[in-house]
């Protein structure tokens, strides 16, 4: 037996995976379960996709490193993959030493072999960060349809693909500067030279590792269009340094080096890498991945493998499945839509369900779509009308009515068992083809035949008038719930471990299906699964609907009316209290607004998640030196706001001279005498426990604050927390806002 090694799509870092996301992962699960349930070696490895563009701009937005970025999100993807209990042998990252060796090492050899060449190409560059900026370094007005903030790499708003020499006035976005078109060089991967090793080794390889349909066809009609050559390098600092002269600068496009993370997460996984990698002829290399990325597996990839000249494991079966599809749309992470893995963790439906229906459900061989109804009616339908009240009729009924051991020395029911034994093989070749969705779904019409036996035997009547037909029959079934929990362990693992204890036979593996002794009497047996009620349903379908900043503001919006209710009725501070969030904010990093004369662009540190970014129009009255590291107070629940592209995600509180005219004077209110992240409130109120709603400006304002003497109050009562309260040193009778 050939050992297995199984990768499944490396997550991209910066984003929150979705449903549609997680069938990759899971699906790589089942299939590692499987392997290890039947007896293969078995290494499955998966980790996070870490370089890139997209990581580095948003790392800049927030005002952090983009190894912070990464590290804060690797957290999230783990966690979120803990909680569905997949059981990867290992979850790395690209970001990591092995990954630089083994890519520039890679790169090396290709080059040797002549598979790199170089081209000279103008490009836009910032004379002031001294840089080439990369398609999303650089914004302007689109040339087609003139709307402004268009990406170098694509319009947001006409959706064109564009070449960022394109745009119109264009601008660095880092520092705001025009920049100018410069001459620079690239390096590509002579694909159309690789092209007759890898039309080779396609042809026997999709027959041999029987893979996906649309990953034979994608990957023909690459081969059939001609493949042209690719760059691989980008002006980013976010990256693996390119190990050539001249290329300081630059580093690897990160599609050219994640598929090398399945190598390098093995190296940190184990050190006896070399043994899966570079093993083709003991080694099969299973992929799971979504149909977008089946090119970057089946082409680009091989031919780096194939160029470098290694004797590489290469890709044996691609296990390449069509789209999950969210009530009739697409799931969308950057538009907020659909359900996504931190959400699923609070629906109070246990991970085996969710499991269960992502692969009784999986896009297998079309795009498939999640809807509610049909996630209720399958699960109370098959999951529990079928499977759950097969275990639990057979095994509660041979509890009451068989205590001793007489019911396993009965002969088991020959025809019964063929039939069980002929449908297990099946079950075992689609397992073995990674076609799951077939699997669960002939794991779950086994286990309808064993209900249609119990039925068609009536054991309540036959265990009098017959009782030898009765045991057969019962302890027929007994073996089948055996079987079945060893089929569905890989799906339901958790399940599949409840059901063997229902029978003392946790020890069983795959092997074992069809070959039926051991068993010796029943143990305490309760309910597989709780019921989906219409009630829960409609909740969850309510809840996920929209996207997910719709759904925050309709929370906003009916939390605003239950609060307005009670506002009518209560003090001034009262109101403050219940409505306004105030904490003690550090500053951790000042910026310029690029389009923005008087505002800069805070980072604070709130001791929350993520770091806040707010934009302030304080240019006039502190330099960037005075605010670095003071302590501010931040409006900490103010409805976010744009201002001229940034969005600011709150507001700081300052006091000014109520006698000037608006707008002239101001002094931030700094409160060094405060722990950041304390919440401040007025005096005789306590912090209020839930996170409360967005505040809208104009609601905010209307609540007046002012010093008196000094201090900061409201309604008479000063603003802070134990006792002490927040001050101004220069305004000491006038407005806060
Ligand atoms: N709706 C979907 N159904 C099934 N698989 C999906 C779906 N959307 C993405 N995938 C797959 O999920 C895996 C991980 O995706 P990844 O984190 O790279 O992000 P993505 O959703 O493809 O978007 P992007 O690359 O734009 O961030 C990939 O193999 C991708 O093909």
């Amino acid at each position: 037996m050939k050992k297995r090694l199984v990768t499944s799509a490396l997550p991209y870092v910066n984003n929150i995976p979705h449903l549609g996301n997680l069938t990759q992962v899971l699906s790589a699960d089942v299939f590692a379960r499987f392997c290890r349930l039947k007896g293969y070696e078995t290494l499955y490895i998966c980790g996070t996709d870490e370089y890139g563009t997209a990581t580095e701009t948003r790392a800049l937005k927030e005002g952090i490193s983009p190894r912070e970025l990464c590290d804060r999100y690797h957290a999230i993807h783990r966690d979120i993959y803990e909680w569905f209990n997949i059981g990867f042998d290992y979850f790395g990252r690209t970001s990591t030493e092995a990954q630089t060796e083994i890519v520039q090492d890679i790169f090396n050899r290709m080059d040797k072999a002549g598979y790199v060449n170089e081209h000279e190409m103008e490009q836009l560059y910032c004379p002031k960060c001294e840089r080439f900026l990369a398609d999303r370094f650089v914004e302007g007005t689109c040339p087609h349809c003139h709307a402004e903030g268009a990406r170098g790499d694509q319009c947001d708003n006409c959706q064109t693909l564009l070449d960022p020499i394109e745009l119109i006035d264009p601008h660095c976005v880092v520092c705001g500067t025009t920049p100018v078109v410069k001459k620079t060089k690239h390096l590509y991967i002579d694909l159309p030279k690789a092209l007759p090793l890898l039309e080779s080794w396609m042809e026997n390889a999709s027959k041999e590792g029987f893979w996906a349909n649309n990953a034979i066809q994608v990957t023909k009609s690459w081969i059939r269009d001609g493949l042209k050559e690719r760059c691989i390098t980008r002006d980013l600092k976010w990256g693996i340094p390119v190990p050539k002269p001249g290329y300081e600068k630059k580093v690897f496009y990160v599609w050219f080096d994640a598929p090398i993370g399945y190598v390098s997460i093995s190296a940190n996984a184990t050190k006896d890498w070399k043994k899966w990698w570079f093993d083709p002829d003991n080694t099969e290399l299973f992929q799971f991945i979504g149909k977008d990325n089946i090119p970057f597996h089946t082409v680009i990839f091989p031919s780096c493998q194939l160029a470098s000249g290694l004797d590489w494991t290469m890709l044996h079966h691609m296990s390449s499945t069509e789209y999950l599809n969210y009530e009739g749309g697409k799931f969308s992470k950057s538009l907020g839509i659909g359900i996504f893995g931190n959400d699923v963790q609070d629906t109070g439906i246990p991970a085996d369900v969710w499991r269960f229906y992502m692969f009784y459900n999986r896009p297998e061989k079309s795009d498939v779509t999640f809807t509610w109804a049909d996630f209720q009616e399958k699960v109370n339908g098959e999951l529990i009308g079928n499977l759950s009240n097969l275990v639990n009729r057979t095994l509660t009924f041979v509890k009451r009515f068989y205590e001793d051991e007489a019911l396993f020395d009965a002969p088991i029911d020959s025809d019964l068992h063929a039939q069980i034994v002929e449908r297990e093989k099946k079950i075992d070749s689609f397992m073995e083809r990674a076609e799951e969705r077939d699997a669960l779904r002939q794991i779950i019409s086994l286990s309808s035949l064993g209900n249609k036996a119990f039925q068609a035997g009536e054991p309540w009547k036959m265990h009098k008038e017959q009782p030898e037909k009765a045991m057969s029959l019962l302890k027929t079934l007994v073996y089948l719930i055996r079987d079945l929990a060893v089929m569905v362990q890989p799906f339901m693992p958790e399940t599949s471990l409840k059901m063997l204890s229902f029978l003392h036979a946790e020890n069983t593996n795959w092997n074992d299906l069809g070959n039926w002794e051991g068993i010796q009497g029943i143990g305490d047996v309760s309910l597989l699964f709780t019921k989906l009620e219409d009630s829960l349903i409609e909740q969850l379908r309510t809840r996920f609907s929209g996207s997910q900043e719709e759904r925050e503001q309709k929370k906003t919006k009916e939390l605003e009316k239950t609060m307005d209710q009670k506002e009518d009725q209560v003090s001034l501070a009262e109101q403050f209290a219940s409505r306004v969030v105030l904490k003690v904010a550090k500053i951790t990093n000042v910026e310029k607004h690029p389009r923005g004369d008087k505002l800069y662009i805070l980072t604070l540190d709130v001791k929350e998640e993520e770091p806040r970014t707010i934009i302030s129009s304080i240019v006039p009255y502190y330099k960037e030196e005075e605010l670095q590291d003071q302590n501010i107070v931040l409006v900490s629940n103010l409805k976010p706001a744009n201002f001229r592209g940034e969005k600011s995600y709150g507001m700081l509180l300052a006091a000014s001279d109520p006698d000037a005219e608006e707008h002239t004077t101001c002094e931030v209110l700094f409160a060094p005498q405060f722990e950041v992240g304390s919440v401040l409130t007025p005096e005789g109120f306590s912090p209020v426990e839930e996170k409360l709603p967005y505040i809208k400006a104009d609601h905010f304002f209307s609540m007046p604050i002012y010093t008196e003497s000094g201090v900061v109050k409201i309604d008479g009562k000063p603003i802070g927390k134990d006792g002490v309260a927040l001050t101004a040193k220069k305004y000491l009778n006038g407005p806060v806002g």
